[in-house]
């Protein structure tokens, strides 16, 4: 059974996810200086809200340990870093550079892990080596692994339908190659179900109204083709969704 948390108000979403990740940070340091907090971040919406909840907000920022965190990205796009669709890119304009330059001091980031940017471009062979490469980086499990979940029920870069099989039926390999992505870039990189399986906490992020049916089917229907559906089945109890009303318009109140 997944954890739902639901919000009437975007800010008190924002700020309870804040916290909920400061929280897993706190059980990951134990205290301990030279622990480090293994966490998977996802692009799109998830770089504001993060923003929002952790580098803008005056009750988590003071408590956030950056230089022992370790950020991964759960899927990347095969473009520059400079490119609009790199989830790096977004990232460091995002959060990364305004936390850097926070306030009247020069603050200490992160350890980011990126894609091996100079094999962009180098066709299969080059796109198969970032997947191994960027894999060799992982942990051996995540404290925390944020999701976000499309329209489409899709979740990383593992899309549903017969098409995409080999994305969510991969059981070895920790990262792959997907080459025929929906949504543009049709090349990026995503790790897979058994990596977010051995995640210590995993958490899922979805807002606005444009989610509403897409989360009925996922958490209602359960339709176990769509890949959020299966992270749910798999570690339902180690999960937990935040929602806004707009997104959880169709999810009675006490689910
Ligand atoms: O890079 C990506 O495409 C993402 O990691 C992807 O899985 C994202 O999380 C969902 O598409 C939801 O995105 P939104 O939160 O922007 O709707």
């Amino acid at each position: 059974m997944v954890k739902l948390q639901r919000f009437a108000e975007s800010n008190a979403l924002v700020h309870e996810f804040g916290k909920y990740i400061l929280e897993k940070q706190d059980s990951a340091l134990a205290g301990n200086s030279h622990a480090v907090f293994n966490i998977a971040i996802s692009g799109g919406s998830m770089n504001k809200v993060l923003y929002e909840g952790l580098v803008n907000d005056k009750d988590t920022f003071p408590h956030i340990k950056w230089p022992q965190w370790r950020i991964f990205f759960c899927d990347e796009r095969l473009v520059p870093f400079e490119d609009p669709l790199s989830n790096y890119g977004q990232f460091k304009k995002t959060v990364l550079d305004p936390l850097v330059h926070k306030g009247d001091q020069l603050n200490l980031g992160p350890t980011v892990y990126t894609i091996n940017q100079s094999l962009i471009g180098g066709g299969e062979t080059a796109n198969k080596k970032i997947a191994e490469e960027y894999a060799s980086l992982l942990p051996a499990s995540f404290d925390l692994v944020l999701l976000g979940c499309g329209d489409d029920g899709h979740t990383c870069s593992l899309f549903p339908g017969e098409e995409f099989n080999y994305l969510v039926e991969e059981m070895t390999r920790k990262v792959v190659w997907c080459y025929n992505s929906p949504k543009p870039p049709s090349n990026r990189i995503t790790i897979t179900l058994p990596v977010i399986a051995d995640a210590k906490n995993v958490c899922f992020l979805a807002r606005g109204s444009s989610k509403k049916d897409i989360m009925h089917d996922v958490l209602i229907i359960k339709n176990s083709e769509l890949p959020s559906v299966l992270v749910n089945e798999m570690i339902g109890t180690r999960v937990t969704w935040f929602l806004d009303d707009a997104a959880g318009a169709l999810i009675p109140r006490d689910c």
